[in-house]
């Protein structure tokens, strides 16, 4: 790979307890490359989430970076940002979409207002320079932009979630993290937003770190992945070859319990 967009580095993350602390992931290093699609996959536990959160400088106590881990973005290292940086740095540089990102908008805010109240602090837009944004962003998660007046609630499930996505491309990120981003909405709806995330990431170059329990729909979306266990990240390849010759006895297992795979690879 040639310079790498995101390089985590024996990133060690302990929960700290009254007793005793508990280490959630244990020296975890991997490369996402730009433009890349990076999955996380590994039983519930293993730590994916606080891989997640910790690259978007999320986390919060009781979880604590042991020293000598590090976060490189771009080579700027995001574990030493200071709370100015910090703030430029989220949305700007690397946007998280959740699973319940779809419950993050303000029920009693306009869509419209939502994506104004983003560019204008972050890019300092006016209401005009903002709507025309909302439109462009509107119209790339397919949503007529005339429906930016229009509240949450007037939305289905899979709508708000691109809504969540359109938000966060918004500002040009990077990097977006995608931890479980469509876990809550049916099959159909799971494959039609991941679809369009392909294409915008095809047109728009950023890089996803994508987090799912779905193993069919993790070999079908990403280049490579990374299988977790316990905290340690035991196997990493591509993802044909993490599919079709796994190595680790563990992702042998993993494809044991997961028979049925849909096919084929998103276009
Ligand atoms: N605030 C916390 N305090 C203590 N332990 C925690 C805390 N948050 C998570 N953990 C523990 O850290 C480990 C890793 O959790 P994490 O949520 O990162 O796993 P995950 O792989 O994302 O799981 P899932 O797929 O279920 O979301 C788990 O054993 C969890 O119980």
């Amino acid at each position: 790979m040639n310079q790498p967009l995101l390089s985590v580095k024996n990133l060690t993350i302990d929960y700290i307890g009254d007793e005793t602390d508990f280490r959630a992931v244990d020296n975890v290093s991997f490369d996402v490359a730009p433009g890349e699609v990076f999955g996380l996959a590994g039983e519930s536990g293993c730590g994916k989430s606080t891989i997640a959160f910790a690259i978007s400088r999320l986390h919060r106590p009781p979880a604590l970076i042991r020293t000598g881990s590090e976060i490189l973005l771009d080579s700027r290292e995001v574990l030493d940002l200071n709370p100015q940086e910090l703030a430029a740095f989220r949305w700007r540089e690397v946007a998280m979409v959740f699973q319940s990102a779809m419950n993050s908008l303000n029920p009693v805010l306009r869509v419209e207002a939502q994506f104004y109240d983003v560019l204008k602090t972050h890019l300092g837009m006016t209401k005009a320079q903002a709507r025309e944004r909302t439109a462009e962003m509107l119209k790339l998660v397919d949503i007529n932009p005339d429906r930016m007046r229009d509240y949450p609630h007037q939305f289905s499930g899979g709508m708000r979630q691109r809504i969540v996505i359109a938000i966060c491309l918004a500002l040009g990120p990077k990097m977006v993290v995608m931890d479980e981003p469509t876990t809550a909405l049916d099959v159909v709806v799971q494959r039609e937003i991941l679809q369009r995330i392909n294409e915008l990431r095809k047109k728009l170059g950023f890089s996803v770190l994508f987090i799912t329990h779905d193993l069919g729909l993790m070999v079908q979306f990403c280049d490579r992945i990374g299988i977790m266990l316990g905290g340690k990240l035991v196997e990493q390849n591509t993802a044909q070859a993490i599919y079709r010759t796994p190595q680790h006895d563990y992702t042998k297992k993993l494809w044991a319990s997961f028979p049925s795979l849909h096919g084929g690879v998103l276009a």
